[in-house]
């Protein structure tokens, strides 16, 4: 990282350039001295090191998300310009859509996902957090995100889902497909793709009708092609995007959330009091540590963001987990605090592509962190948690902690 030198974008102030590489392993590995820089460089600048736009800073990350006619998504979300290049896969007709083609499969996508169909889901969802925590707390020590954090997820949505038993172990490769293609095509890239085939013919094989067990969500998706709202492609490519969006983000998510609440005891002793702080502890955590750092857009105009003119067709970077730490935005951002206000966070995006699951997220963290702060009066890091890279995802492969019993 060298200090930013400047140039002229046209007759609008001079924009900072930075040399940082965001999806590099330093950076990935302790992002937010990072985010600070860029934050402070000004409310827009250039990454040289990718020819690129981006901002780290709360206002103008919210305003991109929610002008898409200036801001695409079209293009692709990730690094790749969808016009120049082809995707690694068929575009997501959610994700990788603007208005009018978004609109219809969007309608049909929070139908399938409503809030009366997620209640559906929480007695089930509770019974496997307990059992499932309850073990784990009469073993005393445990790994936070192998023991839990990648087992809870693994264990409920699929069944929501209606996926069969046999290669449920594909999910999470896939989910590390779909997240380290949103990035260059670096290392961790290519190791997300090494068994891409055989993955993708797998993916494929599962978003059929047949395949997908009657009552589920993939069966509720298939419904609507009944109907004429969609066509049988697309419900393939929406239960697509379930399995893409639903499985890694919660693993994510639940990780993050049991090692920043083992790393901050007096929270956690919040939480234990009251277990009813559960949601909004959950909900704090993705803004602290954002289990989604960053998506693209590009641009469909000359836009102006930050007082910085931006011509067409210009890829921005917007770093979502370095403005939920904007101190322009949140009082004492580095610090978790289970009973802060946390709306405008950006943990699940806004706008119109604004997470159509993130009901199913908070679920998950609900019942977890439910079934934990009613049995363990406290939770020790046993040692440092285990930074997992990923061009887009935030989390840890491991976090060993210890509980002791309430
Ligand atoms: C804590 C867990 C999760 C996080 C942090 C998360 C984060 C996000 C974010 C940031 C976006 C916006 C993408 C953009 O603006 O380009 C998004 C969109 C989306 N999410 Fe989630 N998500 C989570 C869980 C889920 C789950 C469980 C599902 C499925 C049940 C899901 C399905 C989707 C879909 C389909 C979209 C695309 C929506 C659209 O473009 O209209 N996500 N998510
Ligand atoms: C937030 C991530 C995300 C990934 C993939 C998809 C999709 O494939 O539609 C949607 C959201």
């Amino acid at each position: 990282m060298t200090s930013g030198t400047t140039t002229s974008s046209g007759p609008g102030p001079s924009v900072p350039v930075l040399d940082d590489d965001p999806f590099s392993r330093s950076f990935l590995a302790d992002p937010y001295p990072r985010h600070e820089r860029m934050r402070e460089a000004g409310p827009v600048i250039r990454l040289s090191h990718y020819g690129i736009w981006a901002s780290a800073r709360h206002e103008q990350v919210f305003a991109a998300l929610t002008d898409w006619r200036a801001f695409s998504s079209a293009s692709g979300v990730g690094l790749a310009d969808f016009r120049k290049e082809k995707p690694w896969r068929v575009p997501s007709l959610l994700l990788e859509a603007d208005p009018p083609d978004h609109t219809r499969v969007r309608e049909v996508m929070t139908e399938v996902l409503s809030s009366r169909r997620v209640r559906g889901l929480r007695e089930e969802f509770a019974a496997a957090a307990e059992a499932l925590v309850g073990d784990l707390v009469e073993r005393g020590t445990f790994d936070a995100v192998r023991d839990l954090a990648e087992v809870f997820p693994l264990r409920v949505f699929p069944d929501a889902l209606g996926l069969p038993e046999q290669g449920r172990e594909n999910l999470m490769p896939y989910g590390g497909m779909a997240f380290n293609g949103f990035g260059p095509r670096n290392d961790l890239f290519h190791e997300a793709m090494a068994d891409a085939a055989r993955i993708q013919e797998w993916i494929n094989e599962a978003c059929r009708r047949e395949n997908l067990a009657a009552g589920g969500l993939g069966q509720d998706i298939w419904a609507f092609a009944d109907t004429g709202r969609i066509t049988p492609e697309q419900a393939a490519m929406l239960v697509r995007s379930l399995l893409s969006a639903g499985i890694d983000t919660t693993v994510y998510a639940i990780g993050n959330a049991l090692a920043a609440l083992a790393a901050h005891p007096g929270q956690w002793a919040r939480v234990h009091e009251n277990p009813a702080l559960a949601k909004l502890a959950f909900e704090e955590a993705i803004r602290f540590e954002s289990p989604v750092q960053t998506f693209f857009r590009t641009t469909t105009r000359t836009v102006d963001l930050g007082g910085v003119r931006i011509g067409p067709g210009e890829k921005i970077l917007l770093f979502l987990g370095a403005a939920n730490r904007d101190p322009r935005k949140w009082i004492n951002p580095h610090t978790l605090d289970v009973t802060r206000r946390t709306a405008g966070h950006v943990g699940f995006g806004t706008g119109i592509h604004g997470c159509v699951g993130q009901q199913v997220a908070r679920l998950e963290g609900d019942v977890v962190l439910t079934a934990l702060a009613r049995r363990a009066a406290t939770l020790t890091p046993t040692a440092a948690p285990e930074p997992r890279p990923n061009n887009t995802l935030r989390g840890f492969s491991s976090a060993p902690i210890r509980v002791e019993k309430a």
